[in-house]
């Protein structure tokens, strides 16, 4: 634990907040994504005046967004190299993997094998067994469910298979349980199914809500991350939100649990005021679940409008060696069509309170440039991806 340029990194994924369409966008129907730039224009402008002092438009003009004269942060791009744009792949690249073979995705369904056993197992009927938007189908789906207690399994694009209950009719422990069946029965290879995701709601028919009781259950990642050496190392990784769930709890020393954005930011504040030595990471689920699925360009627009009213705040707690990092794990066009994730590349800002300045950074290839920033600042091992881009901030400490 020595010769470390920051103590701290803080480091913040905005859940889907694409900054504009990857140059192998067309591999994935994704032509002229742009998440940013269309909620942006939905909302006549943009007001991310915190944002902005960091260099967010200097990245790329967002409407309404000025650009710097001075940014404050090392300010730049990512593009995504591995073979996905779902949630996993982009965390688990971030963190210096590669995924190069794509997770299966279930564009009719599960197998009637797997479907078999799950219903053998839990005792109980599954309908739907579809890709669907989960409001879609619980509103569907909800009352039939609510009659008989069969399970509402459904999936998207991504490498999901996503279980709905009500809470009255399927009480959370056991919809917990369930989930933990359909775990295990699906970690074999011939299913392989990345996430498996409980979606509690409750209410009555044609006014149903999905519960912050949702649970992932996802793979183990395929290889030691840098959240592995860092623990290993004894450095503290605190995960704050989904990231727990996301790394299948690998490679980290302490987990935050949150129920919303704000949630999220109020339980990193609160981390950030302690004394840690290490990795703070968190992931703010909302701008992806409630807006970026549901179509919403307004309420994302509010929703980063409400993350960047609070962005000051986090920015007052930073200690003069601490580093932030705000990025993203690939995009979400709310006015793209379908409902889907968006092959995007995704903004890269890096700040700490020791810089003299910001300044501009070139492209970067991959998202396991973060990771292997962290582990080079660290001094553990650096990822077999990814390039530190350490030395272009040392440049710019006082
Ligand atoms: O439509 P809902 O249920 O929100 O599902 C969304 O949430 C899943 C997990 O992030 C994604 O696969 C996406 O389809
Ligand atoms: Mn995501
Ligand atoms: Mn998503």
């Amino acid at each position: 634990m020595k010769n470390e340029t920051f103590k701290r990194v803080h480091l913040i994924v905005l859940d889907s907040v694409g900054i504009g369409e990857a140059p192998d966008a067309h591999l994935y129907g994704d032509e002229g994504a742009d998440t940013l730039g269309h909620i942006a224009r939905e909302m006549k402008g943009l007001h991310m005046p915190n944002m902005a002092k960091l260099g967010l438009s200097n990245i790329r003009p967002i409407e309404g967004v000025p650009v710097a004269d001075e940014p404050l942060a090392m300010y730049g791009k990512m593009q995504e190299a591995s073979v996905g744009k779902d949630t996993m792949t982009g965390h688990w690249e971030i963190m210096g993997l590669n995924i190069d073979k794509p997770f299966k995705v279930y564009p009719n369904g599960f197998s009637e094998e797997l479907i078999a056993e799950l219903e053998q197992r839990t005792g109980r009927k599954v309908i739907g067994n579809k890709p669907a938007s989960g409001t879609a189908i619980i509103d569907e789906l909800g009352e039939e469910h609510m009659k008989t207690g069969a399970l509402i399994v459904y999936t998207s694009a991504d490498p999901v298979l996503q279980i709905a209950a009500h809470e009255d009719i399927i009480p959370i422990d056991e919809q917990y349980r369930i989930c933990e069946i359909a775990r295990e029965i699906t970690l074999a290879p011939e299913y392989l199914v990345g996430r498996i995701i409980a979606r509690p709601f409750v209410g009555t028919p044609g006014n149903f809500t999905r519960t912050a009781n949702r649970h992932d259950y996802a793979l183990k990642p395929f290889e030691r991350t840098v959240m592995n050496e860092l623990q290993d190392a004894d450095y503290d990784v605190i995960a704050i939100g989904k990231i727990s769930d996301i790394f299948n709890e690998e490679g980290i020393t302490e987990s935050v649990r949150t129920v919303s954005n704000m949630d999220g930011v109020d339980k990193l504040i609160d981390v950030m005021k302690k004394d840690f030595h290490g990795l703070s990471f968190v992931n703010l689920v909302d701008f992806d679940a409630l807006f970026g699925h549901r179509r919403d360009p307004i309420g994302y627009g509010k929703a980063l409008e409400e993350f960047d009213a609070r962005l000051d705040e986090i920015m007052s707690v930073l200690r003069e060696d601490d580093l932030l990092i705000i990025t993203a794990d690939h995009g979400n066009d709310p006015t793209h069509a379908g409902t889907d994730h968006t092959r995007e590349f995704v903004p890269l800002l890096a700040y700490s309170p020791s810089f003299e300045s910001g300044g501009e950074m070139p492209v970067n290839e991959t998202f396991s440039d973060i990771g292997a920033t962290i582990a080079d600042n660290f001094n553990v091992k650096l990822p077999q991806f990814g390039e530190s881009f350490l030395p272009l901030l040392k440049e710019r400490v006082k």
